[in-house]
């Protein structure tokens, strides 16, 4: 299987470049960066995109356009994103796009962990602890798995989390994703780090997941390159491929 690699001289690509190149029935095609010509990665069976929110939907539209499958990292998918990409491949329903705000195993099982948990207590709130060079905050993980626990509460007629916060330093209680208080560190030593804090009368229940090295999202990337071309259409997160769905 023919791969390239969308923003490969990144920290994120070229850990995929390497895990590409140390994998027998996978070949690295292209290696693409700001200002390559996409046209170069023409020839790939899927792209494996970790670039910048604001240029991933064109690279995406690209991808689509060509009949590639894409395996996407990216941060920043918004629900208007996604409702964006299935009406493009609805024109290619041949095509594969699997888009998952983490792919390390372990953060994974977190973020299932953290929904199962979710209505049995009464708070939950979301510490997110990155490396000082990254774009986004909140993390993508952290959205996802507010997301999942919001709904979660939801469906269970969980009410919203206590309060009585009435003077706040903006900021302080951090963002409200969903209802659910997602804060956001930036540390210098730090990969990408997440805590879910559940609590109720007497007891509370920390999930922590710590990718301490990038290595760690591989054996989920290669798993999904090696999946999306048998997932047309719009897939979210490894989950189904690891049958946690
Ligand atoms: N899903 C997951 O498991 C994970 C997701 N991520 C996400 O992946 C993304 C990248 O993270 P990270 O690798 O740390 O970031 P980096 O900034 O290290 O890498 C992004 C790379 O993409 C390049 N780039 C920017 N625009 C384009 C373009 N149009 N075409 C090709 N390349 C481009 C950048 O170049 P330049 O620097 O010159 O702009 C840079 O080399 C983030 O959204 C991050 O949140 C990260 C880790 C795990
Ligand atoms: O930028 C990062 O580093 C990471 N980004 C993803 C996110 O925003 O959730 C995944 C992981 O947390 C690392």
């Amino acid at each position: 299987m023919k791969v390239a690699v969308f923003g490969a001289q990144g920290r994120m690509g070229a850990e995929v470049c390497r895990a590409v190149e140390a994998a027998d029935d996978l070949e690295l095609v292209a290696r693409i960066d700001v200002g390559d010509d996409r046209d170069q990665a023409a020839e790939a069976d899927v792209v494996v995109d970790f670039t910048h929110p604001d240029v991933v939907m064109d690279n995406l539209a690209w991808c689509i356009d060509h009949g590639i499958h894409a395996v996407v990292g990216t941060t920043g998918f918004t629900a208007e994103r996604l409702d964006t990409l299935r009406e493009q491949l609805s024109a290619h329903p041949e095509v594969g796009v699997l888009v998952a705000a983490n792919f390390g195993v372990g953060a994974v099982l977190m973020m299932r962990f953290a929904e199962i948990a979710a209505r049995f207590f009464d708070s939950v709130e979301i510490v997110e602890l990155h490396h000082p060079n990254k774009a986004d905050a909140p993390s993508g993980t952290a959205t996802t798995t507010a997301q999942r626990i919001a709904a979660a509460r939801e469906a269970a007629g969980v009410p919203a989390s206590p309060d009585a916060t009435q003077h706040e330093v903006a900021g302080a209680r951090g963002a409200d994703i969903d209802g659910v208080r997602v804060h956001g560190v930036r540390l210098q030593g730090l990969v990408a780090h997440q805590e879910v804090l559940l609590g109720q009368t007497g007891e509370t229940l920390t999930l922590r997941h710590d990718s301490y090295d990038r290595v760690s999202f591989m054996p989920g990337v290669i798993l999904a390159v090696r999946a999306v071309a048998d997932h047309p259409g719009l897939t979210e997160g490894i989950e189904e491929l690891l049958e946690i769905a």
